[in-house]
């Protein structure tokens, strides 16, 4: 059901100040219109968060792990009307979202899984050493504690993985904190869906109300008011460079600075080795052009940016790509105002003098379509004027023709830091990459060989991340069970006799999680 309710805890409310969204293929206004979340919701839900910490930070994994497993249940068991929602909302074809409702089910599985095998926990323990000369060494117990109630903003793109309980309410939820959501204020319906999937879930489990709120609104002060609120103790956000930055700043200024965990912006570079290009180039070309083009181009991870040695290959390779390129169907963006900034970063380099444009994708009917675009420029041109290199979100590129090896790496140091990079390579390039392979890793969270940046596999080992501005903080990953992390902090107790330890850290070991023991790792039972 949605009504357009802010939900505190189990509590639905709603506001007289209200406000639509709007079906992005048609433009027109859709039904109902929905609540716009105050500061009076803003203190209440973290209230209740602050209120439910205690008791939810002590639950065993078990339970912590079966909640996440019934959100996922709940969220799968809203069925169709979800995926209908979310079409209407976002413009995104059906495929994708059936596909991104899978990918949020699953992490929230996987994040289950997780929780009960304890290896987030940390625990370690340096048994005392009472002999030990000139000193002895008192016992010391190590394990991770939950940060405390989180704030999530939901990201526009991924309405279902990136949004109400996609990655960052995963990972928090698994963490031990509860999570109070600001709502993406373009997708508020398929958003209420899922915040009543997951209030719904904390109730089967017998948690407390205050482990999850959801409030809708489409103010900046909204969710200025949440992040200053005391007691919230961490944020993670996916969305503009200038919305993440914005609150950065509001974080850094309270009373008790928190951590920001924002993922803002990236072109993701990719690199075309010589061998690979002239062994590959044209049928690079039309893959290429998939990844650019893929939703829109409306992933962080899409291929802004790519670099080849001036060549006879490489120009080859813009000419299939362009070719590509100008065959592409334009499609929906997810709202007005991501069409019209879309717009404005392609005009500014179909404007630029030291740029040329390559193609346009095709032009087709409706409103807010993104009509893919592609570029080529000079690395001198590109080094001269930074405003080349920053994201233009959606299917554009710009392909940047360099003299030679080490001119591209010139231009990958003179890069912000990025969430990947992708290296296409042959076995001849190897020399060449080994050259180039720190200077990619100072930049950016995942390298890539042979493939493409879009679509990011969740899993242990995968970080999607990087340095400022692709992320707040280039030391974790939003994606991936080591998301975790972000919403952890260690705590080490001293002395403190066995009755009186956490389970993870006593010596009686109920959970049976491994640890580390005097430097060495037990065996893990689970
Ligand atoms: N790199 C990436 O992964 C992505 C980049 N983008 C970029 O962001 C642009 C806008 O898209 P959108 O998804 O709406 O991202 P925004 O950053 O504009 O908004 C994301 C969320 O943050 C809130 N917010 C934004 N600015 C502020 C602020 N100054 N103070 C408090 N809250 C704020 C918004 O709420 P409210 O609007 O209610 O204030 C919304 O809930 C795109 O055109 C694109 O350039 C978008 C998605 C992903
Ligand atoms: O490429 C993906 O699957 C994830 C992309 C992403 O994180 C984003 O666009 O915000």
């Amino acid at each position: 059901m949605i009504d357009g309710a802010i939900l505190i805890g189990a509590e639905l409310r709603q506001a007289e100040t209200r406000f639509t969204s709007v079906d992005p293929a048609t433009g027109e206004t859709l039904k109902p219109n929905v609540s716009s979340a105050g500061p009076a919701d803003v203190a209440d839900a973290c209230a209740l968060a602050a209120a439910a910490a205690p008791a939810y930070a002590a639950t065993d994994p078990e339970t912590r792990a079966a909640f996440l497993e019934r959100i996922a249940d709940a969220i799968a068991a809203i069925g169709d009307p979800l995926i209908a929602r979310a079409m209407q909302e976002t413009g995104l074809p059906r495929a994708r979202l059936e596909g991104e409702r899978g990918r949020t089910v699953g992490q929230l599985r996987l994040f289950a899984q997780v929780v009960r095998q304890g290896d987030w926990l940390d625990a370690t323990i340096d048994p005392a050493l009472p002999d030990r000369q000139p000193l002895p060494r008192p016992d010391l117990r190590r394990l991770n504690l939950p940060v405390g109630p989180v704030a999530v903003f939901g990201a526009s793109n991924f309405p279902l993985a990136f949004s109400v309980a996609g990655g960052d309410t995963a990972s928090a939820l698994a963490a031990g904190c509860p999570v109070v959501v600001k709502g993406h204020p373009a997708h508020p319906g398929t958003g209420e869906l899922v915040a009543r999937a997951v209030r719904d879930a904390v109730a089967a489990a017998g948690l407390p109300a205050g482990v999850f709120s959801y409030l809708p609104g489409e103010t900046n002060a909204l969710g200025e008011a949440l992040v200053a609120d005391p007691r919230i103790k961490a944020v993670g956000f996916t969305g503009s460079r200038g919305g993440g930055l914005a609150l950065m700043r509001i974080a850094a200024g309270r009373e008790e600075p928190i951590p920001v965990y924002a993922e803002m912006s990236s072109i993701n570079p990719v690199i075309l080795f010589p061998a690979a290009l002239a062994a590959r180039g044209e049928a690079l070309a039309p893959a290429f052009v998939q990844s650019l083009t893929m939703g829109a181009g409306q992933f962080c991870t899409n291929p802004g940016l790519v670099l080849g040695v001036a060549s006879p290959e490489l120009d080859r390779f813009v000419e299939a790509a362009g070719k590509a390129l100008s065959e592409s169907q334009p499609a929906t963006m997810l709202s007005p105002g991501i069409h019209a900034s879309f717009e404005k970063g392609v005009d500014a380099l179909a404007g630029h003098n030291a740029v040329t444009q390559v193609a346009r994708g095709q032009v087709g009917e409706g409103v807010n379509q993104a009509v893919g675009a592609l570029f080529v420029t000079d690395a001198s041109a590109f080094l001269a004027d930074r405003a080349l290199g920053h994201e233009v979100f959606g299917s554009s590129s710009i392909v940047i023709r360099c003299r030679d090896l080490a001119e591209i790496g010139t231009v990958i140091a003179s890069l912000e830091g990025q969430l990947t990079a992708t290296i296409q390579i042959d076995d001849a390039d190897a020399d060449a990459v080994r050259g180039l392979l720190p200077i990619l890793a100072e930049r950016v969270g995942r390298i890539l060989a042979n493939g493409w940046p879009t679509g990011v596999e969740v899993s242990h080992a995968m970080v999607h991340g990087g340095p400022f501005p692709a992320t707040s903080d280039g030391r974790t990953t939003s994606v991936g069970t080591a998301a975790i992390y972000r919403f952890l902090r260690p705590v080490c107790f001293q002395n403190i006799p066995e009755g009186l330890l956490p389970e993870a850290i006593s010596d009686a070991n109920p959970w049976s999680i491994a640890r580390r023991v005097d430097g060495k790792r037990e065996a893990s039972t689970r």
